[in-house]
């Protein structure tokens, strides 16, 4: 059975398309990625997954159950982007209290662990930095030990370090067989935390598949080579491998490339060019996404 099927999906505002026709399955045991710039109708589609909100037209299933019943069954978690904190009560007493609203919770040191609250189990929740507080919010979405995790823009309190520990904790509990989704506007954390991303656009789905899958359908691979040559002739660098177009500025070669390794290797070895300076730059995620996201507004 699938974790998420969403299939023929809308949800209008009135006059907006928040989300505008989203056919979508994920299998449990994944981890996936939503990924899109402002407006594009991810925390939307998180609020029909968590039945906060009631789709337009078409249908929405977790496990095999509406997102009300799923709840409900505790089978959901989820870390959404506002939420306060009783502000007198203590990082232990706030778990404890919210664990025992579910029907089959996690012990409450194992979910202390998890999150990394350990050593903060004593501190008033009023006490935290924003970082803490994100991670007690982490530690009330895993409360219920809940099969599908969902989280919307999670590290977008924290500093750099902070996030590298959530997502830890994360991976942390994705590792036991788990599904998570979560909503993000950061690239890399797409790239390094999930094994698929969905990019969403405009409230559509236009790109699926893993962080890889993407840069290579966007064109990525492609960059430049740019290196220096001094007053040797520079002549036969347009029929390397992969090269689109040839800049040549007072002996230094800039080559636009559609497959930045394939030009590099010809140049080393299918040249007698003494190459200096050499400097690479291929396309990134960034690049794909942008290209992606860019098409959709079209
Ligand atoms: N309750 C609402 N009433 C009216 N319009 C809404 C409502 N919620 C969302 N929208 C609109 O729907 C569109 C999608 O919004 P949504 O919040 O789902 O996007 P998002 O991808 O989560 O963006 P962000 O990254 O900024 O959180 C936007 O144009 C937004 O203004």
């Amino acid at each position: 059975m699938n974790a998420i099927e969403l299939s023929g999906v809308r949800k209008s505002f009135g006059a907006v398309r928040a989300v505008d026709g989203l056919d979508l399955t994920m299998e449990p045991g994944r981890t996936v990625a939503i990924l899109g710039p402002n407006g594009a109708g991810k925390s939307t589609t998180i609020s029909m997954l968590l039945g906060l909100a009631r789709p337009t037209a078409g249908t929405v299933r977790v496990f095999g159950h509406s997102p009300e019943e799923a709840v409900a069954r505790g089978e959901i978690g989820a870390m959404l982007q506002e939420g306060a904190l009783i502000p007198e009560l203590t990082v232990r007493e706030t778990v404890d209290f919210i664990r025992r609203l579910y029907p089959r919770p996690l012990p409450l040191e194992e979910i202390l662990r998890m999150a990394d609250l350990t050593e903060l189990a004593g501190r008033r929740a009023d006490r935290l930095s924003g970082g803490q507080t994100q991670r007690v919010r982490f530690a009330l979405a895993i409360a219920g030990g809940p099969r599908l995790l969902v989280l919307d823009e999670p590290t977008a309190a924290m500093d750099v370090e902070s996030r590298r520990a959530f997502w830890e904790s994360m991976r942390g509990y994705a590792s036991a067989g788990r599904t998570v989704l979560f909503a993000t506007h950061y690239l890399e954390e797409a790239d390094e935390n999930s094994d698929r991303v969905i990019v969403m656009a405009r409230g559509r789905l236009v790109a699926d598949g893993t962080a890889a899958e993407i840069k290579a359908g966007a064109g990525a691979g492609a960059g430049t080579v740019a290196f220096s040559l001094g007053d040797q002739p520079a002549a036969g660098l347009d029929v390397l491998p992969g090269v689109t177009a040839v800049d040549i500025q007072g002996g230094t070669v800039r080559l636009v490339t559609a497959d930045v390794d394939a030009t590099v290797a010809a140049l080393y070895r299918g040249t007698d060019l003494d190459v200096r300076d050499l400097q690479v730059r291929g396309a990134d995620l960034e690049d794909a996404f942008l290209s992606l996201t860019q098409a959709a507004e079209v």
